[in-house]
């Protein structure tokens, strides 16, 4: 062998030179490229080791606090570092969920600290936040030293911090308390206040910065085999408008990947959270000196275009076909234009158009069990013809279509839109966005919603508007003049961007109405009796969508899908339910939901031919709910 034909690797072993590009191979699935990569082609040096000592208390993934038995404190260093008692992980939680109810918050961080580890400065942390009272707090009667001293939504993110398997295993036993902390509505709150306090990352911002360089940017998250990316561009956060990258921690993609793992059961360590920053339009973030985000107005047009098509090729080139991308909160403009051109190349779904849709058809469905009669009877009137609005409208109008066998273009009329110009009709078709045009029938021009209801006498109203306090008295008690049982659906978030709030419907139709809303309400007395709102929120759909659409390895989501989810969710509404008012089951029972919303979803994703994981399981909902992530701390050796 010719000495001039070898290569020196850094290490000092050589290799033959024989056309290293065309006859190196890195094996199946090596999709980091570093087994293949030629000696001069750049590779990420990335490490496994075990944690062990003072290292394994820091590691959230590993770190189990004081539930560390003798054992395993001896053989990984820990002895010493913890005080001596051994707590369960039951006990743990027991712990935690005692003191979150009966003290303050402030005192369940110090004691989750103490858990957790105990060279953590609980005081320095608790510093970090600004006083905030949330409404929240006001829901659970958490007030006090919580409301003074720091926000609700610290707590679960110090409480991941420090111990994952801790942290979602009290999300799970007590999700109807803990959903409104750690998502809507405090999520929101979080995001529009704490967006300058950096924390360590706990997912991946791109922008303009990064052009050129997104697969090397998502190379450089620790975890490889992702499954669910959720992603925004921060345009339209919830209904409170552009907040650039303005989400601490990445509130929204971080709150909501929560979700996928404690009420869908995903790993945590495959789910990524992404913001994107092109830049944004909100002057006050752009006059704030402590902005972090690129501080410059949002890039439009082929600019934004282009770093999205570099971000989706790069997931897709990083990930492969079966990667699960969620947009979250993109404004309309361009949330319509990236679910129709990625939707066909990519497995993506809009969370504000098609899981709200789901999680709305199937409380219609729950409501027709109240109201009588089938979806074909009813006449829908929105507030609202944006992303959630005509998302909803085009679900209602293909499963009505699919019920009656009346094409898609008939079933759309008995359903009416009202935007900022009034309610949606033929005459202004042409200066209408596409997305609303099929929403144009024929009726003479209206103005206001007040007189919108007066002229279509909907049976529902549903707001997605984004817009506080839209459904005013007379609106209400328009809808309770023609109907016996209004259906009020208030669906815009956080609570301050409710179209009207629980007590407001109940008191404006004598307690007839029938309502839920995006954003959770606290049971309301009127006239002796107790009526329990639902929480129409997306929430009960994407975490069981999403596992469904992973456990099968979908490559594609269809609108069937869509359907079988909303079906999933419908049939677990039962009788009890009903007889209470209740269009939703009860969050308290969401693992077993998602469980079978996922079953229903992979079996369309099997029926369509779009499942990747051959066999077909037999049985859909025992393997969905086998595939589910459960918390438990696990033994070490
Ligand atoms: O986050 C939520 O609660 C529901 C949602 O997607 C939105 O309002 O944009
Ligand atoms: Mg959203």
């Amino acid at each position: 062998m010719d000495s001039t034909t070898k290569k020196v690797r850094p290490g000092g072993a050589s290799v033959l030179d024989l056309d290293l590009k065309a006859t190196v191979g890195g094996g199946v699935e090596d999709a980091y490229g570093e087994d293949r990569a030629t000696e001069d082609q750049l590779v990420t040096p990335w490490t496994v080791s075990v944690a062990s000592g003072y290292s394994l208390l820091r590691d959230p993934h590993h770190n189990k606090g004081l539930a560390f038995t003798f054992k395993e404190r001896d053989a990984h260093y820990i002895r010493g570092l913890l005080p001596p008692v051994v707590m369960s992980q039951e006990l743990q939680v027991r712990h935690i969920s005692s003191v979150f109810w009966s003290f303050s918050l402030s005192l369940v961080i110090i004691i989750l600290l103490n858990f957790s580890n105990l060279t953590y400065s609980g005081e320095e942390t608790v510093a970090q936040y600004p006083p905030v009272s949330t409404p929240t707090a006001e829901v659970h009667g958490l007030d006090g030293p919580c409301g003074d001293f720091l926000t609700p939504h610290c707590f679960p993110v110090v409480e991941t911090e420090r111990n994952e398997r801790l942290f979602y295993k009290l999300l799970i036993n007590n999700v109807e308390e803990l959903l409104p902390v750690v998502y809507t509505p405090t999520v929101g709150e979080a995001c529009q206040k704490y967006g300058s306090i950096f924390q360590r990352p706990q997912g991946l911002y791109i922008s303009l910065k990064e052009k050129g360089k997104i697969l090397e940017v998502l190379k450089n998250w620790p975890e490889r085999s992702i499954q669910v990316i959720v992603v925004t561009d921060g345009e339209r956060i919830l209904g409170l408008g552009d907040l650039g990258c303005q989400v601490n921690g990445m509130g929204i993609p971080v709150g909501k990947l929560a979700l996928y793992t404690a009420l869908g059961g995903v790993r945590p360590s495959s789910c990524l959270p992404i913001t994107i920053d092109v830049g944004t339009n909100n002057e006050k973030l752009l006059n704030d000196e402590f902005y972090i985000g690129l501080k410059q107005r949002r890039a439009t047009g082929k600019e934004y275009a282009d770093l999205l098509e570099e971000f989706m090729s790069a997931v897709k080139q990083n990930y492969g076909e079966k990667v699960l991308i969620q947009f979250e909160d993109f404004a309309n403009h361009n949330a319509f234009d990236l679910l129709a051109k990625y939707g066909t190349t990519h497995l993506v779904f809009n969370d504000d158009i098609q899981g709200t849709a789901a999680v709305v058809l199937a409380g219609l469905v729950g409501a027709l069990k109240l109201l009588g009669g089938t979806l074909g009877d009813h006449k829908f009137l929105f507030l609202g013809a944006g992303e959630a609005g005509t998302g909803i409208a085009e679900l209602i109008a293909l499963e009505m279509s699919k019920q009656t066998k009346a094409p898609v273009e008939e079933t759309r009329k008995n359903i009416w839109l009202v935007d900022s110009k009034g309610l949606i009709v033929s005459s202004r078709k042409d200066s209408l966005q596409p997305f609303k045009k099929p929403w144009a029938h024929e009726h003479p021009p209206v103005t206001t919603l007040l007189d919108a209801v007066k002229a279509i006498k909907p049976t529902v109203l549903i707001g997605t508007s984004g817009v506080g306090s839209t459904f005013t008295k007379e609106v209400v008690e328009a809808m309770a003049e023609f109907n016996e049982k209004p259906l009020i659906l208030a669906l815009s978030n956080p609570t301050s961007q409710s179209e009207c709030t629980a007590e407001e419907a109940y008191k404006w139709t004598q307690g007839r109405a029938i309502y839920a809303s995006g954003s959770p309400f606290a049971p309301v007395e009127y006239n002796g009796k107790v009526h329990v709102p639902g929480q129409a929120n997306n929430a009960y759909i994407f975490p069981g969508l999403g596992l469904g659409l992973v456990i099968s390895g979908a490559i594609r989501v269809h609108d069937d899908m869509l359907l079988a989810a909303s079906e999933g969710l419908a049939g677990q509404v039962t009788k009890e339910n009903c007889e209470q008012g209740l269009i939703y089951p009860p969050f308290t029972n969401i693992r077993k939901i998602s469980a079978h919303i996922a079953a229903n979803v992979a079996a369309k994703v099997y029926e369509l031919g779009l499942a990747s994981r051959l066999p077909r399981p037999e049985n859909l909902l025992k393997h969905a709910e086998s595939c589910m992530y459960t918390p438990n701390y696990r033994t070490y050796r």
